[in-house]
């Protein structure tokens, strides 16, 4: 077995009998039942990671930001020059982006893995050098990636999060940079329910009406190059590798990663969703363990959710990429798990329940 078929085969289903424990436990804590919302699904879900209530607290927190190149760049569909991957990469190791600040607002380290950037990058500190290939091929043309290349960029992803395990984490977050990666987020999620492409097409980093009307076709016809959606019998390594992107490979194999190891992982916006497609295509228990840290300004990106059942805890129109929505979330976790290690049950504070017989 290689180590995508090793990573999956260790992937269980939630464990019901500690999700049951969490529910009972919720219920006899100094609130009203539910009035911590969704937050009390959330340790209920964590709780059925874990295999036990309390679940483990999700800190220290580690994001991964996994950059790669696209060849369908070529095709015009994204205002920003393709350079600008590897210079952003530059400057999240600068400590100089967004998800730099996010990162330190939360407590969160910062990992870059260049799974695919098109620039040879140099060595520095908190650079992982796992390069694929040089960018992907245009998925208008053919296949955006060889076989290979997904499975050994999957490989990657699972590497990533294992050692991120190693290292302490106990809670993982995806991050992504690539320019043009939300076209082929969209044809990956297009693929994956089974939507028109222009339901699941947005405007990336911001274009005008024409760009993305020509979008909308570049997807279009990228799928229709593969013949996709390619119906339940497919491959979800093949249509990864033919309309995907590296850092979507690398983001699916860590999701896979983190679901072995049961540590709950936070997805970030639409390259996350439609990685996470990926990865639940390959094995629907990953599921358990995710978390959607928030719902992107992507179309896509709520037809992905939905599609893997995930409700979104933070919806504030953000389309950054990076990792910054699910770093948002982070502390939202964090406290739903917090809660049931920390919050009195009416029994140890002396706090009275509801009175028998009232509504
Ligand atoms: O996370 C999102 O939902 C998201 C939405 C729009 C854009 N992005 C980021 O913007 C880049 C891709 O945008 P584009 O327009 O070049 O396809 C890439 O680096 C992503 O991280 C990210
Ligand atoms: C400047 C810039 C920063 C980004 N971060 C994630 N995607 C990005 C795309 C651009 C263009």
């Amino acid at each position: 077995m290689d180590l995508i078929d090793e990573t999956i085969a260790a992937i269980a289903p939630p464990d019901e009998a500690a999700m049951r424990d969490a529910r009972d436990h919720q219920a006899r804590l100094t609130k009203p039942p539910g009035s911590l919302g969704v937050l009390e699904e959330v340790s209920i879900r964590l709780a059925g990671l874990a295999g036990h209530c309390p679940p483990p607290l999700p800190v220290p927190a580690a994001v991964a930001v996994f950059a790669a190149d696209h060849g369908v760049h070529a095709q015009g569909v994204t205002p920003w020059p393709q350079e600008v991957t590897a210079q952003m990469v530059a400057n999240f190791l600068a400590g100089g982006a967004v998800v730099n600040a996010f990162a330190a607002q939360v407590g969160a380290e910062v990992t870059v893995v260049d799974v695919g950037v098109a620039a040879e990058l140099d060595p520095a500190p908190g650079l992982l050098r796992r390069k694929i290939a040089s960018g992907t091929a245009d998925l208008t043309l053919g296949p955006a990636m060889t076989m290979d290349e997904a499975r050994r960029a999957v490989a990657v992803g699972i590497e990533v999060a294992r050692d991120r395990v190693s290292a302490g984490a106990r809670c993982l977050l995806t991050g992504d940079m690539g320019i043009a990666n939300t076209t082929a987020s969209a044809a990956l999620i297009a693929a994956f329910t089974g939507l028109p492409p222009e339901r699941v097409t947005g405007r990336g980093t911001g274009i005008d009406d024409a760009t993305h009307a020509r979008k909308v076709e570049i997807v279009a016809a990228g799928l229709a190059r593969h013949g996709l959606p390619a119906g339940d019998g497919a491959d979800p390594l093949e249509v990864l590798a033919a309309v995907g992107g590296l850092e979507h490979a690398a983001i699916a194999g860590f999701v896979l990663g983190a679901a072995a190891l049961r540590v709950p992982v936070v997805l970030d916006g639409v390259i996350a969703g439609a990685a996470a497609l990926v990865a639940a295509a390959l094995c629907p228990d990953v599921v358990g363990a995710c978390v959607a840290g928030h719902r992107s300004a992507e179309p896509g990106h709520t037809a992905a959710i939905d599609a893997l059942g995930l409700r979104p805890l933070v919806d504030l129109e953000l389309r950054l990429g990076e990792g910054t929505g699910a770093l948002l979330a982070l502390p939202l976790v964090q406290g739903a798990v917090r809660v049931l290690h920390e919050v009195a049950t009416f029994d140890s504070a002396g706090v009275s329940g509801k009175d028998a017989g009232d509504l």
